[in-house]
């Protein structure tokens, strides 16, 4: 599914919060980060989460594949309060959407950016938005240019800019306010495969300076294994988790990590799985 939106996180911390559960609430085990409890969600009577349970852990990338329509991006949009859901609840280590910060990467980066700003008040509005002062949000944007290396203007308009750097100003402006988790909904997909393999290790090195806990949709099952520490492979709708793998793989990875014969070798148990588990539905 693609979302467009220009200010996805200023809305949805105004949303009211979804009821809770009435069972009691489980909490995940040691290095959960998010707790889903109870998700319910239907579209034209047809359900797609039946009460849905998942733990995501903390301070890892996790990548959500699974089959065409089996909900991946309606997950991450109701766990981030893009859209409500019909019963159920996520909490952020204990705390409610409405306390967390998060940042989010839409799959159409097009849309994304607000068109009518340059490519750096993008940001800073984020940053504004966020509760920084001027100064606090431009010693932010310096850091965020020296760590993601940028090297084009970012002066700038949105439609100036290639798609790649389109989508890293995307990211950029959601990790401005240092979200505790960030959700990115096939934030690859559109870019041409050169672009691509930059971005994925731009979020790779992005990552292993902040440990920032990452949610990634995505519909290539390469992608989802070279980013993630873990995927979670969902099944067909109602939708259940099929399995977790763990990727045990170095990091940095690189090009060569795609030939390494331990990646192939998850990527294939993740295939099995996704062969087997998803048609039973
Ligand atoms: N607003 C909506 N109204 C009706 N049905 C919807 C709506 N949003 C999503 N759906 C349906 O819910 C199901 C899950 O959609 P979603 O986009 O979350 O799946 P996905 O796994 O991300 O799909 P894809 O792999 O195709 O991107 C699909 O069948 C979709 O048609």
């Amino acid at each position: 599914m693609t979302v467009t939106a220009t200010l996805p996180l200023a809305a949805a911390r105004s949303r009211p919060l979804p009821e809770s559960a009435s069972r009691p609430f489980v909490p995940g085990p040691h290095g959960t980060h998010i707790t889903i409890r109870g998700l319910r969600k239907s579209f034209a009577g047809q359900p797609l989460y039946e009460d849905f349970d998942l733990d995501i852990p903390k301070g890892r990338i996790v990548s959500i594949f699974g089959p065409n329509g089996c909900g991946k991006s309606t997950l991450i949009n109701m766990v981030a309060g893009l859209i409500p859901m019909d019963g159920g609840e996520a909490l952020f280590e204990g705390k409610t959407l409405r306390d967390t910060q998060i940042g989010y990467v839409f799959q159409n980066y097009r849309e994304a950016l607000l068109p009518w700003k340059r490519a750096a008040d993008n940001i800073r509005y984020a940053l504004r938005l966020a509760g920084r002062t001027r100064g606090q949000a431009e010693a932010r944007l310096d850091e965020l240019v020296r760590s993601f290396d940028v090297r084009f203007d970012l002066n700038r308009y949105p439609y100036e800019l290639s798609g790649g750097q389109q989508q890293l100003v995307s990211i950029m402006r959601a990790l401005a306010p240092e979200p505790e988790v960030l959700f990115l909904d096939e934030p690859f997909s559109a870019l041409d495969y050169e672009m691509t393999l930059f971005m994925r290790d731009k979020l790779q090195a992005i990552f292993q300076q902040t440990g920032t806990t990452m949610v990634l949709v995505s519909h290539d099952l390469e992608e989802a294994v070279y980013i993630a520490d873990r995927v979670l492979l969902l099944t067909r709708r109602p939708t259940r988790v099929a399995a977790w793998v763990d990727v045990d793989v170095p990091r940095p990875r690189s090009a060569a990590t795609l030939a390494d014969p331990h990646f192939v070798d998850i990527k294939a148990r993740c295939l099995d799985i996704f062969q087997r588990e998803v048609p039973r539905n």
